[in-house]
């Protein structure tokens, strides 16, 4: 049977994430290779798919175009009832927090699954965007990386990034007790420059707020949600691609084969 992937394509890096996809289900070999990858624009479409990406671009835009569409809800489920494998890059990763801060006027509407609250364009402007090596040391356990050693640094591309700035509790995230905790995937050393009051004033790190030694949270993982505050689509580096679609066979496998 076919393991069907899809993209949300209501504005953003969509295209790319196609793109890596296929050329990471090829470097899966044999169990990649009954993948097919759908771009996602209507809840029809959202309801064939097994997994799903949710790109990076703008999640003000995003959250407003998928209101339009009836697609909110829809992904709520898929993400939160379904509990689907989904992966959210930069805006993704806004979209699949349960809170953000620093959102427009009025708020924005959030998808939500991970507990965690996202400071949005945490490193300021479009101006301010930066390229860094990433240690990511999960990518050890990536196929083909025989799952040992460093992994070789992962170029991440940061544009009017977010970062996780705290870890919520139950308060935050009224279905957490059944869940599993969050798991800080990727942090960026020393660079909490631009983080709001919120996240630097706190004389003590409470209980759920992420260690201030810690640096940066840029990638978090809770049960079947994954979030990035980078954009690995605009790489030509399959790793991260590779290492969730893997996952995604292995959770969605023992249903599908
Ligand atoms: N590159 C991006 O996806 C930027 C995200 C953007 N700052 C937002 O709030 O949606």
């Amino acid at each position: 049977m076919t393991l069907t992937v899809g993209v949300l394509a209501l504005q953003g890096g969509f295209y790319e994430h196609i793109n890596l996809l296929r050329k990471a289900s090829r470097q899966l070999g044999p169990r990649g290779q009954d993948t097919k990858l759908i771009e996602v624009r209507n809840s029809t479409e959202l309801s064939t798919c097994d997994a799903l990406v949710i790109p990076g671009g703008e999640s003000t835009t995003m959250a407003l175009v998928a209101a339009q569409s009836g697609l909110l809800e829809p992904l709520r489920k898929f993400v939160k009832v379904d509990k689907k494998p989904v992966w959210g890059t930069c805006a993704g990763l806004i979209l699949l927090a349960e809170a953000a801060n620093d959102t427009k006027k009025g708020g924005q509407e959030l998808v939500g699954g991970l507990a965690v609250r996202v400071h949005r364009n945490h490193f300021g402007r479009q101006v301010e965007s930066f390229i860094t090596d990433l240690s990511l040391p999960f990518l050890a356990s990536s196929p083909g990386q025989n799952g040992s050693g460093t992994p070789a640094p992962y170029s991440g591309v940061f544009i009017r990034a977010p970062i996780v700035e705290a870890l919520l509790t139950s308060e935050g995230s009224p279905d957490s007790p059944e869940r599993s905790p969050v798991e800080i995937m990727g942090v960026l050393p020393g660079r909490r420059t631009k983080a709001t009051a919120a996240s630097t004033t706190a004389p003590d790190t409470k209980p759920g707020e992420v260690p201030k030694d810690l640096g940066d949270v840029i990638a978090v993982r809770q049960d079947n949600v994954f979030g990035t505050s980078f954009h690995p689509e605009l790489t030509d580096d399959t790793r991260i691609h590779v290492w969730w679609l893997d996952q995604v066979v292995e959770r969605v496998g023992g249903q599908w084969r």
